[in-house]
């Protein structure tokens, strides 16, 4: 995502203040318009950079700032999460109840499929979802959401003979609010540009809509949620789309799409400044499952560079992955299969792409797009390969394909993939399957925890890396500040390391040269 570019360029100005000896005006007129480059690079509307700057220039006055104030902190905390933060807060649906949402955008945004996203999103959590196709303007559309909606599990009412849009939607919503769906999803017509006749239309949706969810008396005049989708690729001009869309419907939430492509991604965060209205997700590829919930302060954390430790939490809660007992109880007494490793790998793809997950890990998240995209295609080739297996090789000993080069030709051939990657997979899988037998006769806290004792734990790690930490005392030091919840400082002595280790790498490969 180029908005990580963003962040990285944004996180470079800062460390320069980390380096100075002490803040001027000299060092913050350099620091601004160092944060100022990287914005408008980014596509952020010069509007919204002047007012920035601003900002900045109002909060820090350097002659009447009292002693101790953390420049750097103030600016990433207030500036940065102010240019996402709406005043606004998000529609949160009600269980139990009807909620109908409303999607609007221009044509080519990505409304049908963040449809179709939202409503599997909602599904899979166990909501009744419906989706509604009002799309009376684009021929395939019919066909496309449909097809998105079997594909994903969720019911779905349009009327492929019906030119009106405002009598689908009443029909569609009518009819999903008779049998108690929950969440109701309306699909509407794009257009090339913002013409007159599309908003006409879109209020005379919203207002159908409005008809039959409100009881007469009640004077709300919108659905539950109105969504801007807006295509981060559109750049500069998002700001001015937003803007018409504002003027005549409540937006009430943005989603940004195609954050996964080469969008700078500035051009959306200046549409949002526009409606004011919260980013509730964000759109990361084609596939169903590539949206994720947005939540600014971890946004910030991830496009400056700190991960987003929280959301993979809540990921693997939700999908009910955080309690893997039988899988540890396993692992305690020595075993990994293949079939066990072809689970994990599958659990990976559950929470979203490789590439998104890499994402939100602090230190990985600035790796470059061709290796994420690489270990994307890695772990996919594996998975075919595994389920070329029989359940015999998945759960027997590795020696049973490593010492049989017929095995590996017909598991290969069953894949469709080169017989080098079964080598490849077999040298993933050892050092899991040898650090689950390092495992073994571990004594483990009763819930199948990890070890209690810090030497076993240094002990399970690869001789290489327990190096790189700086040995047991680096491991020590680095246990008691993720006990103190310092994971802050914690990382930060992992990056000192990590950069420790390539300075020695530079040296070593000078020294070869010299040689
Ligand atoms: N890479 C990427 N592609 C996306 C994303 N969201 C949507 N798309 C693609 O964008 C294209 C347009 O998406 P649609 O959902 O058809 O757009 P729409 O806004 O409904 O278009 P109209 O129905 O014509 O108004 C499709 O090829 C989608 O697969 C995303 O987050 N990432």
């Amino acid at each position: 995502m180029v908005l990580a570019e963003l962040g990285s360029s944004l996180a470079n100005a800062l460390t320069k203040i980390n380096r100075a000896s002490k803040i001027d005006e000299k060092t913050l007129q350099i620091l601004i318009s160092d944060i100022e480059q990287a914005l408008l690079s980014a596509d952020v509307s010069t509007k919204l950079v002047e007012r920035l700057k601003a900002n900045i220039r109002e909060k820090l006055r350097l002659s009447e700032l009292p002693a101790g104030v953390d420049v750097k902190r103030v600016i990433e905390k207030v500036e940065i999460t102010n240019l996402l933060d709406s005043k606004r807060k998000a529609y949160i649906p009600k269980r139990g109840k009807t909620n109908v949402i409303m999607f609007v955008g221009l044509q080519g945004s990505g409304k049908t499929t963040t449809c179709t996203k939202l409503g599997y999103y909602y599904r899979v959590r166990g909501w009744k979802v419906g989706l509604v196709c009002c799309d009376t303007f684009r021929a395939g559309a019919f066909d496309q959401l449909e097809q998105n909606a079997t594909k994903a599990r969720i019911n779905f009412y349009g009327d492929r003979n019906e030119v009106d849009p405002v009598k689908i939607a009443l029909e569609g919503v009518k009819r999903f609010k008779e049998k108690k769906f929950e969440i109701i999803i309306v699909d509407t017509s794009g257009r090339h540009k913002q013409e007159e006749s599309l908003f006409e239309e879109m209020e005379m949706i919203s207002h159908a809509v409005v008809c039959l969810v409100y009881p007469l008396h009640q004077k709300k005049k919108k659905p539950n949620d109105t969504i801007l989708v807006v295509d981060s690729t559109n750049g500069q001009q998002l700001e001015a789309q937003a803007e018409a869309f504002r003027k005549r419907v409540d937006v009430a939430s943005v989603i940004i799409t195609k954050l996964d492509g080469h969008a700078k991604g500035g051009g959306a965060l200046s549409a949002v400044a526009v409606t004011q209205a919260p980013i509730i997700f964000i759109g990361v590829g084609e596939h169903i499952n590539e949206l994720q919930k947005f939540d600014t302060q971890r946004f910030v954390n991830r496009i400056l560079g700190r991960g987003d430790i929280a959301t993979i939490v809540e990921e693997l809660k939700e999908h009910k992955l955080d309690d893997q007992k039988e899988l540890m109880e396993k692992i305690q007494k020595g075993i990994f299969t293949l079939r066990m490793m072809r689970d994990q790998f599958q659990n990976i793809l559950k929470i979203g792409s490789f590439s998104s997950i890499m994402q939100m890990i602090p230190g990985l998240n600035n790796l470059p797009k061709e290796s994420e995209d690489a270990s994307q295609q890695r772990l996919q080739n594996f998975l075919v390969l595994m389920d070329s297996m029989t359940a015999e090789e998945l759960d027997g000993d590795i020696a049973l394909i490593e010492t049989s080069p017929s095995r590996q030709r017909r598991i290969c051939r069953g894949a469709g993939v080169h017989v080098n990657f079964i080598f490849e997979l077999i040298m993933v899988y050892k050092p899991f399957a040898g650090f689950a037998k390092n495992m073994k006769n571990m004594p483990f806290a009763k819930n199948g925890e990890m070890p209690k004792n810090p030497t076993q734990m240094a002990n399970m790690l690869p001789d290489s890396v327990l190096k790189q930490i700086g040995g047991m005392s680096g491991f020590m030091n680095l246990l008691k500040k993720f006990q103190n919840a310092d994971a802050e400082s914690a990382l930060q002595s992992m990056q000192n390391v990590q950069a420790r280790t390539k300075g020695m790498q530079r040296m070593a490969k000078a020294q070869r040269r010299r040689r």
